[in-house]
């Protein structure tokens, strides 16, 4: 694919002569268990989970941690929702705990930072989870309040003659009008009604129910999404108002927090998505020192803690950071090991891209094309021609 002005290599070569996109429905991949319908992929997790279940005699309670668990939710052959925690990396430990009754407790004030808890009953057991992506977490969270708010679903299935006996776990259908009619949340006025019953809104906040569904990434962005999901290094570009920012948020929302750092050339565009300077996350400085010098800096405890955890890293606005800085940045081969997560606004031939190490890194190059902030054509070719460096711009 040719941007005017900047060649984009892709990582391999499109079938079709056009940007390589990968199709949406690879981007999901759903486990078995969880089936194949996409809403139900918000009854799966994959993050750290601790499990405290007292013990009988008043002992200290038995604490499981598994790493890279698999949450999920579901039902029981009685219809009860039931929450299901397997170890991963090949772990045969799961436990499973019925949600049944007014005694579960769902803790989410830190959703936003990957991690939230349920407790069943008081003083039961509770599972605590962390570095869980925050969007997943959040998605999770909201199908398992409506869900238990729903109650159960229909009556326990009778057992049949020469029929097959009810699974005795299965995951949780997605959600349907009927469990958003039954959200607490949703003002008494607004329960249990059918949606041609339901009243016009009197107060000035609306039920959540009723408010307008979050936005969808465009087939573009959802591309880039799915490039990273697949643990792809990724760069992408695009004209004013395609999106940029609104996709790397939602990248940063998609990933565990513990291990996905987010970084821009300047302060201001790395508080724009939340994080910190690319400069201050690498702790070798201007990068101006000998490589000897950079390598020690980048040694301190601090520091290299931050290279050891960072499995995702986010650059954002990376036309402002020099190609020297990256190539030693690049030059004990970290960053051969990290997914990069690359955004641009800016084109201009002579910065970043010439770093040696650029194509080493980077697997797959896309460009939003679609501008979602303005319609003035002129006022997008005058911002097209300031991003690829050209003509003379005159502001008045
Ligand atoms: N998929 C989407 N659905 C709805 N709104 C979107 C979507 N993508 C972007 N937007 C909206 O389009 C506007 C421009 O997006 P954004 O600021 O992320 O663009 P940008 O490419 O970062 O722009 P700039 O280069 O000027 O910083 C924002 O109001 C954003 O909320």
């Amino acid at each position: 694919m040719r941007v005017k002005g900047f060649s984009v290599r892709l990582a391999s070569p499109p079938a079709t002569g056009s940007l390589s996109l990968p199709t949406p429905a690879a981007f999901f991949p759903l486990s078995q268990e969880a089936g194949a319908h996409r809403a139900s992929a918000d009854a799966e997790l994959r993050c750290t989970a601790v499990v405290e279940r007292p013990l009988p005699g008043g002992a200290g309670p038995l604490r499981r941690v598994l790493r890279g668990a698999l949450v999920l939710l579901g039902r029981d052959e009685l219809r009860q929702p039931v929450l299901r925690v397997a170890g991963g990396g090949g772990e045969a430990t799961a436990f499973s705990f019925a949600l049944g009754g007014d005694t579960v407790r769902l803790f989410t004030r830190f959703v936003g930072e990957g991690r939230a808890a349920v407790r069943v009953g008081p003083g039961g057991a509770q599972v605590l989870l962390s570095d869980c992506p925050p969007d997943a977490l959040r998605r999770f969270f909201r199908l398992l309040r409506l869900k238990l708010a729903a109650g159960p679903r229909g009556a326990p299935r009778q057992p049949r003659l020469l029929g097959r006996p009810p699974p005795a776990f299965s995951v949780i259908s997605p959600l349907q009008e009927r469990d958003l009619r039954r959200d607490p949340r949703a003002g008494p006025g607004q329960r249990d009604l059918r949606p041609a019953e339901v009243r016009p809104r009197v107060g000035r906040e609306a039920p959540r129910a009723e408010r307008r569904p979050p936005a969808r990434l465009s087939v573009e962005q959802e591309a880039v999404l799915g490039a990273v999901r697949s643990g792809k290094s990724v760069f992408f570009t695009g004209c004013a108002g395609t999106g940029k920012s609104f996709l790397l948020k939602k990248i940063v929302g998609s990933l565990p927090p513990n291990s996905t750092y987010a970084t821009a050339s300047t302060g201001v565009a790395a508080c724009h998505i939340g994080g910190t300077t690319l400069h201050a996350f690498a702790g070798i400085g201007s990068g101006k020192a000998p490589l000897e010098q950079c390598i020690q800096l980048a040694e301190r405890p601090g520091v290299r803690q931050h290279w050891l955890a960072c499995q995702h890293l986010i650059i954002d606005e990376i036309s402002m950071v020099d190609g020297k800085f990256f190539d030693k940045s690049n030059n004990r081969s970290e960053f051969s090991y990290l997914i990069l997560i690359i955004c641009v606004f800016f084109l201009n031939k002579r910065m970043i891209y010439q770093a040696k190490s650029w194509r080493k890194c980077i697997h797959i190059n896309m460009e939003l094309t679609e501008v979602r902030r303005q319609t003035d054509k002129t006022f997008i070719s005058l911002l097209s021609a300031v991003r690829l460096g050209r003509g003379s711009v005159i502001w008045c």
